[in-house]
């Protein structure tokens, strides 16, 4: 391995050294592999993997900075042109690594090619000073992670090896030509790694957030249930009930998924490293989703936990505050989560048509031929019954819903390309639909892969106490989506109706709260809209930035060499 130190940060740190050696192993050549892991590299690289920039987190095939390459000195010329080209939020980017595995614009022979990755060294392995054309440093105080260096990169005419460029896809010769990967997709390979994984984090924060709560709320007396009665444990009121153990029944659920997630991660992408690349749409579709769809529901179930222990969960040692503050980038990190569910819609609405078009479908949308098969009555209009203590009605029941959501986005895309606007403004005006068919899609996937993992279960007690979960998660999530298990259509018109008319007043109308900059503190938010000009100007007035603190982190990497 690259003897990537562990230098004594706490968890989030090492995941973004977990990530650089993840891309590294995705996207590097087996030979480059072979130099990365020799002697000669066998030292204390730290690294992250610094891809999204200033003005362009989630747009990563539009990102500004380019790698030029000079066949003269068979070197990569990187650039970051502008200031919103300036890598920001790399983790461990602000002080500590001094490797980076840079995403960029790849031109050879006056050619673009998009975008592919780049190992490069960005401070001294001696001084661990930046080096020449490099400017990094770190991008300031955050909501949390605070001990996660989240930094900005700018590169002026930094020059690399040809061989720094990861080419286990696609490759450049000395002379500069140009060889094309398989496919155009594998560049994005590494974030369907993270994703998948993070459907695991959900199900670990959401479980401890719940053992916390639940332990507390057998422990905490409080009022009175009955006059005269002592007071009992909080655990004893329906309400407390109702907020705590359907998250409960949810932390197994997605542990199951998180499981299942992992697994089918390894399987497809050994398939893949075969040359097979036949079910990435589905799972890039399957991660997208359930990363979005899970950190959504954990993120806001920690913050009920939280709640659920009054004042005591206000406490930094409850360990709550810190579970979530940790947690919540999860649903921005890796795929803000509506773009992850566009994704998922837009494979959705693919297989959709795939199945109308009498095609066999596979994995997780099969359903969406058997529902083609229930034809002619339009499955919208289809009524859902179930039997409330049977889970395979209740699965049969998300089946049912997935299939009714994916097809009304469908129909609503339909409808606007027959007002002949184009395919992005009909797309457009279908996201509220095509987000909803995704969480149907993967909700139906959630209780489908609970019911199968009961299946599984031979002990008797135990199946009993998990299929109670099982119940209570998927009554729960049709209480919170009645709506959908109803007709809804003609009310998300009329809300659609309602966004359009409020767009061009939005800004006035919180202008009008008449907060001047000061008060509002906030860069995002100032009135003459600077946002990027004065958030560079803010993270490097950070603390982390002055020479003293460079100079004292110096020296204490330095004295443990
Ligand atoms: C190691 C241990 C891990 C433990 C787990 C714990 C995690 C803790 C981690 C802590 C640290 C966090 C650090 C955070 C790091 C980051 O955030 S890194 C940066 C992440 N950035 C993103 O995710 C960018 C998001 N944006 C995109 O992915 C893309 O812009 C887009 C939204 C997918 C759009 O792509 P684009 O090419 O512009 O457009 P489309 O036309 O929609 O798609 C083109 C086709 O490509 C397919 N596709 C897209 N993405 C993928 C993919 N990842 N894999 C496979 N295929 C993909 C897409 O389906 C389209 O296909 P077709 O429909 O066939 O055209
Ligand atoms: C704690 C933390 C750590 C990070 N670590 C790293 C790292 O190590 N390396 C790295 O490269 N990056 C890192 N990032 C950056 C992260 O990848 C991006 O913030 C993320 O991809 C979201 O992109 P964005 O910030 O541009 O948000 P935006 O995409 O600008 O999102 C803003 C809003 O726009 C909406 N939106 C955007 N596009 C669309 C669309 N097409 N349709 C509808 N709505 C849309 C979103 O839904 C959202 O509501 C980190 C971020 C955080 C918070």
């Amino acid at each position: 391995q690259l003897k990537c130190v562990h230098r004594g940060f706490s968890e989030p740190l090492d995941l973004h050294l977990g990530m650089f050696l993840t891309t590294l192993l995705n996207q590097a050549s087996p030979t480059q592999l072979d130099t990365f892991f020799t002697p000669a590299w066998n030292l204390e690289i730290v690294g992250t993997y610094a891809q999204t920039e200033l003005g362009h987190g989630t747009h990563i095939r539009k990102l500004e900075t380019t790698a030029t390459y000079d066949p003269s000195t068979q070197e990569f010329v990187l650039n970051c042109p502008t200031v919103s080209s300036i890598k920001w939020w790399p983790g461990g980017l602000g002080k500590t690594s001094n490797h980076a595995i840079v995403l960029a614009q790849l031109y050879t022979l006056g050619k673009c090619h998009g975008l592919h990755a780049f190992i490069v060294p960005i401070r001294c392995m001696k001084t661990h000073q930046p080096l020449p054309g490099v400017t990094v440093g770190d991008i300031g105080p955050k909501f949390g992670f605070e001990e996660v260096d989240n930094g900005y990169l700018k590169l002026e005419n930094v020059r690399i090896p040809r061989e720094n460029m990861l080419m286990k896809y696609a490759q450049v010769e000395p002379d500069g030509s140009y060889l094309k990967p398989p496919s155009d997709k594998l560049t994005y390979g590494t974030m369907v790694f993270i994703r998948a994984m993070i459907v695991g984090e959900s199900a670990r924060a959401l479980s401890k957030s719940c053992t916390i709560a639940i332990r507390y709320s057998a422990v905490r007396h409080q009022s009175e249930l009955r006059p005269g009665e002592p007071e009992p444990q909080i655990l004893d009121y329906q309400a407390q009930q109702y907020k705590l153990f359907p998250l409960l029944a949810a932390a197994y659920a997605f542990t199951f998924v998180g499981q299942y997630m992992s697994d089918t991660y390894h399987r497809i992408t050994g398939h893949i490293n075969q040359g097979d690349f036949s079910q990435l749409p589905e799972l890039h579709a399957l991660a997208a989703g359930l990363k979005a769809f899970t950190t959504w529901t954990a993120n806001a179930g920690i913050e009920v936990c939280r709640m659920a222990c009054g004042g005591h969960g206000y406490l930094c040692c409850s360990g709550l505050p810190d579970i979530y503050v940790t947690f919540t980038p999860t649903c921005t990190y890796e795929g803000e989560n509506t773009v992850m569910m566009l994704q998922t819609a837009r494979f959705l609405v693919k297989c959709y048509r795939q199945a109308r078009e009498g095609q066999q479908l596979s994995g997780t949308v099969s359903y969406l031929n058997e529902q083609q098969r229930l034809q002619p009555q339009p499955v919208s209009s289809r009524p859902t019954v179930v039997n409330i203590n049977d889970l395979a009605s209740l699965v049969e029941a998300y089946k049912l819903r997935a299939a009714k959501l994916v097809e009304v986005a469908a129909k609503s895309l339909q409808g606007e390309l027959q007002r002949s606007i184009s395919q992005e403004d009909a797309w457009n005006n279908s996201s509220i639909e095509l987000v909803r068919a995704s969480d149907a899609h993967c909700h139906y996937v959630v209780v489908e892969l609970f019911a199968a993992k009961l299946s599984e279960i031979s002990d008797t007690a135990v199946h009993s106490v998990l299929n109670t979960l099982a119940l209570l998660y998927a009554l729960h999530g049709i209480t919170l989506n009645s709506g959908d298990f109803l007709q809804l259509s003609q009310i998300t018109q009329r809300i659609k109706a309602l966004l359009v008319e409020i767009r061009p007043n939005a800004v006035a109308l919180v202008d009008s709260f008449d907060y001047n900059d000061e008060m509002l503190n906030s860069v995002l938010g100032r009135y003459d809209g600077n946002v990027y000009e004065s958030m560079f100007e803010w993270a490097k007035r950070s603390p982390l930035n002055r020479t003293e603190v460079r100079s004292f982190i110096i020296f204490n990497i330095i004295q443990k060499k």
